[in-house]
């Protein structure tokens, strides 16, 4: 996990490694631009033209460093400044006094941008040390270089989005964000997408050791986070160890949503799924998805009643595609009150939770909630547009009802009662279409049924719900679908090693 620190936090953590270690702030400043170059050399090549923008701060100070180590590997750059040295940190300053002469080096207002030519823009204008809105010659950079056909990426930090709150004006636009040591909260904002790119984090060698103090109950997750919290099944593992999974839901013209659900539980390793649906749906269930077994309410077109025997399942996911009727309401009621098990509330089960008190009230520490945005709004009755405060209401959400909260969207955030928030580090825009967040519910109920905790299940099941979303969108492109994404989630166990 790395921790999540403010820009404030990070500059008082580098202060005190530099110090402990006794180093200098100027070798730091070159291991995060080897850190960089290192990334840069395994996916570009050195036909490419480099054009590198820079600030006369720590940020343009990397940026100088880039520009020397690329030219030295035969990698064609120009760097371009804003600013004047003589206002330049003295890490930048040490960087500009041995930056090659054979690199051109030319103030940014003395570029003819009729005839400005490259393949790759590299954004070293400026990082944390961000402090207020663009303007004067960084806005108009900023803005020439986003109008520009060609590869941006970012050191750090985009220029001008600010590290822990929302942007205010214009930023540089990135396809990659290569930030160091730990992310940036900003950076995770799905509001600043179109500014972040796909986000790259490159260990600059501070150790963990040194973040422990600082207080901050905000993690990114990492791969090997995931990897320690998988079981391990075994050649004599059965069925009954891969856990009995209820979904419930469904409705007229919704079946499909459980039918997502439940093949996803399969595909994630779920050992049996039952569904509970409506009558109609007991043909259509059985002649489509031959490994489910299927149970169905009273009535015929609505799920108007709650199955029996409850204690039969290790777990229960319900709300995909189940609709909000009144009887469907007593239903959902009934199951919250006589389950004890782990479950999984999705969709419409949290549109009807939004409306009555008496259910939320019904919410336990054995439940994951997955709301996405619009339905977060209905449960908290409240705007969660600005990404700061939605994170603080996921918190106080968790904590008041004490369950575990799935807020899905780019960088699906899980938080515990504990108060502990992680940040999901896969997913793809290729996720964004219909039945993806049943798919969620099947792949977390999964891990719930195979006896994973709430938290353990919460960060699994986000985790290869947006690797399988990748690798499906890596074949499908925008034309995926959320049955591609249930394809792929075998290939998640493979990409990560586990068998
Ligand atoms: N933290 C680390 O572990 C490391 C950080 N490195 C790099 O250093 C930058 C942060 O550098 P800093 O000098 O603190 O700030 P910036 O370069 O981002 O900004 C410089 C300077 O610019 C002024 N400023 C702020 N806002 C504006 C604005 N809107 N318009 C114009 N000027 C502005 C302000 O005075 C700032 O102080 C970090 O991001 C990394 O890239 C290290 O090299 C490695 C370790
Ligand atoms: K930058």
């Amino acid at each position: 996990m790395l921790k999540i620190l403010s820009a404030r936090q990070i500059k008082s953590l580098e202060e005190s490694y530099l110090e402990e270690k006794g180093i200098l702030s100027l070798e730091l400043m070159e291991t995060a631009a080897e850190a960089f170059c290192q990334w840069y050399m395994q996916n570009f090549s050195r036909r490419q033209d480099i054009a590198i923008f820079c600030g006369t701060g720590n940020n343009g100070g990397d940026g100088i460093a880039i520009a020397r180590l690329l030219s030295r590997q035969g990698y064609p750059v120009c760097v371009y400044t804003l600013g004047d040295a003589k206002d330049g940190t003295a890490d930048y300053n040490s960087n500009l006094n041995i930056l090659p002469t054979n690199i051109v080096n030319k103030p940014f207002s003395n570029i003819d941008w009729e005839r400005f030519r490259c393949h790759v823009i590299i954004d070293a204008m400026l990082g944390i040390g961000l402090n207020k809105p663009l303007e004067g010659k960084y806005l108009d950079a900023v803005k020439k270089l986003n109008s520009q056909k060609t590869m941006r990426i970012a050191v750090d930090m985009p220029t001008g989005l600010p590290s822990d709150k929302l942007v205010d004006g214009e930023a540089f636009q990135a396809h990659y964000t290569v930030t160091f040591q730990t992310p940036k909260l900003s950076a995770l904002f799905p509001e600043h997408a179109a500014y972040v790119g796909d986000l790259v984090v490159k260990d600059i060698g501070i150790d963990g050791k040194y973040f422990n103090g600082y207080e901050s109950s905000r993690y990114f997750v990492e791969e090997k986070d995931i990897l320690e919290r998988h079981k391990i099944f075994h050649k004599a593992s059965h069925k009954g160890d891969f856990g009995k999974v209820l979904l419930v839901g469904g409705s007229k013209g919704k079946l499909g949503a459980i039918m997502l659900s439940a093949k996803a539980a399969l595909r994630t390793g779920s050992g049996l799924i039952s569904t509970f649906v409506p009558g109609f749906g007991l043909p259509i269930m059985q002649s489509s998805i031959h490994e489910v077994m299927v149970e169905t309410c009273t009535g015929n077109d609505i799920l108007d009643s709650a199955p029996e025997n409850l204690d039969r399942f290790d777990t229960i996911a319900i709300g995909p595609g189940m609709g909000t009727d009144e009887k469907t309401a007593e239903a959902l009621k009934n199951i919250l009150e006589s389950y004890k098990g782990k479950m999984v509330i999705d969709a419409d089960a949290l549109n009807i939770i939004a409306k009555r008190k008496d259910l939320k009230e019904l919410i336990t520490s054995q439940m994951i909630l997955t709301p996405h945005l619009k339905e977060f709004e209905r449960m908290v009755g409240d705007d969660v547009k600005y990404p700061e405060g939605r994170i603080e209401k996921a918190l106080e959400f968790s904590q008041t009802y004490g369950c575990v909260l799935i807020l899905k969207g780019l960088h699906s955030l899980i938080t515990t009662p504990a108060g502990i928030q992680y940040f999901n580090p896969t997913g793809s825009q290729f996720l964004a279409t219909g039945g993806t967040g049943d798919v969620l519910t099947g792949v977390v109920a999964s891990y719930l049924g195979q006896g994973y905790s709430v938290e353990n299940a919460a960060l699994c099941g986000v985790y290869h719900h947006g690797l399988a979303g990748q690798l499906a969108g890596e074949d499908q492109r925008r034309g995926t679908i959320a049955s591609d994404v249930i394809e792929k989630i075998p290939e998640t166990y493979k990409n990560l090693g586990l068998s």
